[in-house]
């Protein structure tokens, strides 16, 4: 996978992130990028072992300064959110960045979603993203401080097929707002991501057409974005660069 950084080589250093889905497609661009810039990141997704073979693919290259490690979590499960941050805290002694990428959904018009289809996209997308920031707060932020961004789509004028996800993407965003709010005497900024159109071979899989490519002529850039693109704002956000920016919805394009 490619860095395309443009900020200072040790921007980074000394911090702490949790990338959910830090194992695959974007979250992997923005674990890289992270790691380049100094940052430990640990990457939490389900798959254990294809999570563990990220991290030990992405360890081995040289230009990557921070530590990745691997450590499995399902953010639907509320005892592995809590897992999950409580070991991070106990092994690094902080949590200064939170990504919350982990999420997707099937293509499924809206009067065919099963009961459990629905439960699984709104759980994963919306309840798994509130998980994560409520015990990221508990045990680290609410006290310390830090940095949240809540991966989404670009939703604004639906989502067609996936229902389900642009509700729960909606509901993300919100939530966001009201995060920004509660807890900005904490010190914590808490910001929305919607990535546009991004081709990976893992984000390709989900979908039985090349839905992707289909989507390419309505780009306003005439081109489908890249992982790495979203890792750079993701990165932007995160540094002192945004510390006046918190409760706010920001997109690599408008167009998805
Ligand atoms: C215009 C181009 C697209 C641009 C925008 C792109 C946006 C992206 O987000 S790309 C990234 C895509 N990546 C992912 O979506 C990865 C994560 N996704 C998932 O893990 C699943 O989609 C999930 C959210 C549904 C969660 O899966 P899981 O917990 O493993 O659940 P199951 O696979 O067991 O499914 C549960 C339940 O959901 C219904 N269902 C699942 N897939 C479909 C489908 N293709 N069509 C209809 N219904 C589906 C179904 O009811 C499943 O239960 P069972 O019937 O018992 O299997
Ligand atoms: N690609 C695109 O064009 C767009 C993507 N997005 C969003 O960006 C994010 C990253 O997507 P992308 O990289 O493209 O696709 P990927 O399919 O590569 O990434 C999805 C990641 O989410 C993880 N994940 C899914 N469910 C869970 C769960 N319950 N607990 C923990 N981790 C989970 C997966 O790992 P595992 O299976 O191991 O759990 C995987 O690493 C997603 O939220 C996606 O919806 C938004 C707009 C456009």
């Amino acid at each position: 996978m490619n860095i395309t950084s443009v900020f200072k080589p040790d921007l980074f250093t000394g911090k702490v992130a949790i990338v959910t889905g830090g194992g695959t497609g974007i979250g992997a661009a923005i674990t890289q990028e992270l790691a380049h810039l100094g940052c430990d990141v640990v990457i939490a997704s389900r798959k254990e072992q294809r999570l563990k073979e990220a991290a030990d693919q992405m360890n081995a290259n040289p230009n990557i300064k921070g530590r990745i490690t691997a450590i499995a979590c399902n953010i639907r499960q509320e005892e592995q959110v809590k897992n999950l941050m409580q070991s991070v805290v106990k092994e690094f002694g902080k949590i200064d960045f939170l990504v919350n990428n982990g999420g997707g959904q099937f293509q499924c018009p809206a009067e065919n979603i099963s009961m459990k289809g629905w439960s699984a996209v709104i759980d994963t997308n919306l309840t798994g993203t509130f998980l994560c920031c409520q015990h990221a707060f508990r045990e680290w932020m609410g006290a310390n401080g830090g940095v949240i961004i809540n991966i989404v789509v670009d939703m604004w004028r639906g989502f067609v097929f996936m229902s389900h996800s642009g509700a729960a993407r909606s509901a993300v965003d919100n939530l966001t707002k009201t995060l920004a709010l509660e807890w900005a005497d904490k010190g914590i900024r808490i910001n929305s991501v919607a990535p546009g159109t991004i081709y990976s071979e893992t984000a390709a899989a989900n979908y039985p057409t090349d839905v992707f490519s289909a989507s390419r002529e309505v780009q306003p850039t005439g081109r489908l974005g890249t992982p790495e693109e979203v890792a750079a704002l993701v990165c932007f956000i995160l540094s002192p660069a945004a510390a006046f920016m918190t409760g706010i919805f920001a997109s690599t394009c408008s167009h998805s």
